[in-house]
Protein backbone atom coordinates (compact mmCIF):
# COMPACT_ATOMS: atom_id res chain seq x y z
CA UNK A 1 0.00 0.00 0.00
CA UNK A 2 1.31 3.24 -0.87
CA UNK A 3 0.42 7.17 0.42
CA UNK A 4 -3.04 6.44 2.17
CA UNK A 5 -4.03 9.74 2.18
CA UNK A 6 -6.04 10.32 -0.70
CA UNK A 7 -8.63 7.25 0.95
CA UNK A 8 -8.25 9.00 3.69
CA UNK A 9 -9.35 12.10 2.78
CA UNK A 10 -12.35 10.56 0.88
CA UNK A 11 -13.53 8.58 3.85
CA UNK A 12 -13.70 11.67 6.14
CA UNK A 13 -15.36 13.89 3.36
CA UNK A 14 -17.95 10.91 3.22
CA UNK A 15 -18.26 10.44 7.20
CA UNK A 16 -18.78 14.05 7.90
CA UNK A 17 -21.28 14.20 4.96
CA UNK A 18 -23.12 11.43 7.10
CA UNK A 19 -23.06 13.85 9.87
CA UNK A 20 -20.20 10.26 11.82
CA UNK A 21 -17.44 13.31 11.50
CA UNK A 22 -19.14 16.82 12.50
CA UNK A 23 -16.27 19.72 13.37
CA UNK A 24 -13.36 18.56 14.24
CA UNK A 25 -14.51 15.12 15.54
CA UNK A 26 -13.30 11.85 14.87
CA UNK A 27 -9.76 10.70 13.66
CA UNK A 28 -8.83 8.15 10.09
CA UNK A 29 -5.14 6.80 10.18
CA UNK A 30 -3.79 3.98 7.08
CA UNK A 31 -0.57 2.56 7.25
CA UNK A 32 2.40 2.42 4.85
CA UNK A 33 4.62 -0.65 3.92
CA UNK A 34 7.06 0.60 6.45
CA UNK A 35 4.71 0.23 9.00
CA UNK A 36 4.45 3.76 10.14
CA UNK A 37 1.16 5.19 9.57
CA UNK A 38 -0.27 8.39 8.61
CA UNK A 39 -2.97 9.76 10.79
CA UNK A 40 -5.18 12.94 11.05
CA UNK A 41 -3.32 15.82 12.51
CA UNK A 42 -5.06 17.11 16.31
CA UNK A 43 -8.19 19.55 15.46
CA UNK A 44 -8.84 19.61 11.38
CA UNK A 45 -12.35 20.52 10.27
CA UNK A 46 -13.16 16.79 8.63
CA UNK A 47 -14.99 18.05 6.08
CA UNK A 48 -12.43 19.48 3.79
CA UNK A 49 -8.71 18.07 4.34
CA UNK A 50 -5.81 18.16 2.41
CA UNK A 51 -2.72 15.73 2.28
CA UNK A 52 -1.03 18.62 4.58
CA UNK A 53 -3.76 17.81 7.07
CA UNK A 54 -1.86 14.65 8.39
CA UNK A 55 1.42 13.68 10.41
CA UNK A 56 3.01 10.35 9.42
CA UNK A 57 4.27 8.25 12.96
CA UNK A 58 6.12 5.29 14.02
CA UNK A 59 4.83 2.12 15.49
CA UNK A 60 5.84 3.60 18.45
CA UNK A 61 5.03 7.10 18.32
CA UNK A 62 7.52 9.19 17.21
CA UNK A 63 6.70 12.12 14.61
CA UNK A 64 8.38 10.54 11.34
CA UNK A 65 7.25 13.25 8.71
CA UNK A 66 4.64 16.74 9.53
CA UNK A 67 4.39 18.61 5.92
CA UNK A 68 2.96 21.06 8.60
CA UNK A 69 4.97 22.56 11.32
CA UNK A 70 1.66 23.55 13.30
CA UNK A 71 0.45 19.71 12.87
CA UNK A 72 0.10 18.26 16.14
CA UNK A 73 -0.87 14.25 15.90
CA UNK A 74 -4.62 13.57 16.62
CA UNK A 75 -5.04 13.43 20.28
CA UNK A 76 -6.25 9.69 19.80
CA UNK A 77 -3.02 8.60 18.25
CA UNK A 78 -2.57 6.62 21.27
CA UNK A 79 -5.14 4.43 20.52
CA UNK A 80 -4.76 4.39 17.08
CA UNK A 81 -0.92 2.37 17.90
CA UNK A 82 -2.63 0.59 20.34
CA UNK A 83 -4.76 -1.19 17.68
CA UNK A 84 -1.89 -1.60 15.46
CA UNK A 85 0.06 -2.97 18.21
CA UNK A 86 -2.14 -5.49 18.94
CA UNK A 87 -3.33 -6.64 15.43
CA UNK A 88 -0.56 -6.69 12.71
CA UNK A 89 -2.81 -7.62 9.93
CA UNK A 90 -4.61 -4.17 10.72
CA UNK A 91 -3.75 -1.71 7.98
CA UNK A 92 -6.31 1.18 8.64
CA UNK A 93 -8.26 2.45 11.69
CA UNK A 94 -11.12 4.89 12.03
CA UNK A 95 -12.57 6.54 14.74
CA UNK A 96 -15.83 8.61 14.35
CA UNK A 97 -18.43 9.87 16.70
CA UNK A 98 -21.95 9.84 15.61
CA UNK A 99 -24.85 10.32 17.92
CA UNK A 100 -26.32 6.89 17.62
CA UNK A 101 -22.84 5.78 19.32
CA UNK A 102 -23.17 7.62 21.86
CA UNK A 103 -26.63 6.40 22.80
CA UNK A 104 -26.05 2.53 22.28
CA UNK A 105 -23.25 3.06 24.58
CA UNK A 106 -25.81 4.06 26.96
CA UNK A 107 -27.96 1.00 27.19
CA UNK A 108 -25.99 -1.08 28.82
CA UNK A 109 -23.78 -0.35 32.13
CA UNK A 110 -21.38 -3.21 31.27
CA UNK A 111 -18.26 -4.22 29.10
CA UNK A 112 -19.80 -5.28 26.38
CA UNK A 113 -23.06 -4.42 24.06
CA UNK A 114 -24.52 -7.33 22.49
CA UNK A 115 -25.16 -7.17 18.94
CA UNK A 116 -28.03 -8.16 17.05
CA UNK A 117 -28.07 -11.05 15.13
CA UNK A 118 -28.79 -9.72 11.56
CA UNK A 119 -27.41 -10.46 8.13
CA UNK A 120 -25.09 -7.43 8.36
CA UNK A 121 -22.74 -9.12 10.61
CA UNK A 122 -21.24 -10.97 8.13
CA UNK A 123 -19.52 -7.75 7.19
CA UNK A 124 -17.46 -8.19 10.25
CA UNK A 125 -16.44 -11.92 9.91
CA UNK A 126 -19.38 -13.08 11.68
CA UNK A 127 -20.62 -15.85 9.82
CA UNK A 128 -22.76 -17.94 12.25
CA UNK A 129 -26.50 -18.55 12.11
CA UNK A 130 -28.24 -16.52 14.87
CA UNK A 131 -24.85 -15.39 16.37
CA UNK A 132 -24.41 -14.00 20.32
CA UNK A 133 -21.60 -11.73 19.90
CA UNK A 134 -20.77 -8.33 21.13
CA UNK A 135 -18.91 -5.18 20.76
CA UNK A 136 -16.06 -4.55 23.60
CA UNK A 137 -16.93 -1.01 25.51
CA UNK A 138 -14.53 0.68 27.50
CA UNK A 139 -14.96 4.08 29.75
CA UNK A 140 -14.43 7.55 28.13
CA UNK A 141 -11.41 8.75 30.08
CA UNK A 142 -10.48 12.05 29.82
CA UNK A 143 -6.71 10.90 29.42
CA UNK A 144 -6.79 8.71 26.51
CA UNK A 145 -3.30 6.96 26.82
CA UNK A 146 -5.49 5.29 29.72
CA UNK A 147 -8.14 4.43 27.16
CA UNK A 148 -5.40 2.92 25.00
CA UNK A 149 -4.20 1.24 27.44
CA UNK A 150 -7.33 -0.19 29.29
CA UNK A 151 -7.56 -1.71 25.21
CA UNK A 152 -4.29 -3.22 25.52
CA UNK A 153 -5.08 -5.29 28.66
CA UNK A 154 -8.26 -6.42 27.42
CA UNK A 155 -7.58 -7.04 24.26
CA UNK A 156 -4.02 -8.97 25.51
CA UNK A 157 -6.55 -11.07 27.10
CA UNK A 158 -9.73 -11.60 24.74
CA UNK A 159 -9.84 -11.18 21.40
CA UNK A 160 -12.84 -9.17 20.66
CA UNK A 161 -15.22 -10.95 18.50
CA UNK A 162 -15.57 -8.02 15.90
CA UNK A 163 -12.94 -5.42 14.66
CA UNK A 164 -14.52 -2.27 16.32
CA UNK A 165 -14.88 -1.55 19.83
CA UNK A 166 -17.07 1.50 21.34
CA UNK A 167 -15.83 4.17 23.79
CA UNK A 168 -18.53 5.06 25.89
CA UNK A 169 -20.01 8.15 24.96
CA UNK A 170 -17.72 9.28 22.69
CA UNK A 171 -17.48 6.88 19.07
CA UNK A 172 -16.88 3.76 17.30
CA UNK A 173 -13.10 2.77 16.56
CA UNK A 174 -12.94 -0.16 13.67
CA UNK A 175 -10.06 -1.43 11.82
CA UNK A 176 -9.12 -3.43 8.80
CA UNK A 177 -6.42 -4.56 6.19
CA UNK A 178 -6.99 -1.63 4.00
CA UNK A 179 -8.66 1.74 3.89
CA UNK A 180 -11.59 0.20 1.57
CA UNK A 181 -12.28 -2.47 4.27
CA UNK A 182 -12.31 -0.13 7.28
CA UNK A 183 -14.55 2.37 5.59
CA UNK A 184 -17.10 -0.63 5.34
CA UNK A 185 -16.64 -1.65 8.70
CA UNK A 186 -17.55 1.76 10.21
CA UNK A 187 -20.48 1.94 8.01
CA UNK A 188 -21.29 -1.81 8.98
CA UNK A 189 -21.29 -0.66 12.63
CA UNK A 190 -23.05 2.49 12.36
CA UNK A 191 -25.91 0.47 10.46
CA UNK A 192 -25.68 -1.73 13.39
CA UNK A 193 -26.18 1.43 15.92
CA UNK A 194 -29.00 2.50 14.00
CA UNK A 195 -30.61 -0.49 14.26
CA UNK A 196 -29.99 -1.14 18.24
CA UNK A 197 -31.82 2.13 18.60
CA UNK A 198 -34.43 1.62 16.06
CA UNK A 199 -35.33 -1.78 18.08
CA UNK A 200 -35.35 -0.09 21.10
CA UNK A 201 -37.86 2.31 20.15
CA UNK A 202 -39.89 -0.44 18.72
CA UNK A 203 -39.45 -1.93 22.19
CA UNK A 204 -37.37 -5.36 20.21
CA UNK A 205 -35.11 -6.99 22.84
CA UNK A 206 -32.54 -8.86 21.84
CA UNK A 207 -29.92 -8.96 24.93
CA UNK A 208 -28.15 -12.59 24.89
C1 LIG B 1 -14.89 17.50 18.56
S1 LIG B 1 -13.76 17.20 19.86
C2 LIG B 1 -13.37 15.50 19.66
C3 LIG B 1 -12.00 15.15 20.19
O1 LIG B 1 -11.93 15.35 21.57
C4 LIG B 1 -11.65 13.71 19.86
O2 LIG B 1 -12.51 12.80 20.51
C5 LIG B 1 -11.63 13.42 18.41
O3 LIG B 1 -12.21 12.47 17.94
C6 LIG B 1 -10.83 14.30 17.51
O4 LIG B 1 -9.59 14.64 18.09
P1 LIG B 1 -8.34 14.96 17.16
O5 LIG B 1 -7.25 15.39 18.11
O6 LIG B 1 -8.76 16.06 16.23
O7 LIG B 1 -8.03 13.70 16.41
ZN1 LIG C 1 -12.91 10.96 19.39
Amino acid sequence: MNDPRQALIHASRQFYQLGWMAGTAGNLSAKMPDNSFWITASGKQKGKLVAEDFVRISLTGEVLENPSPQNKPSAETSIHQAIYSLFPEANACYHVHSVEAKLVSNFIDHEQLPLPPIEMLKGLGIWEENPKVYMPVFENYLEVPRIAEAIIQRFKQTTPDVPALLIRNHGVTVWASSPEATENHVELAEYIFRYIVAARQAGLNFQH
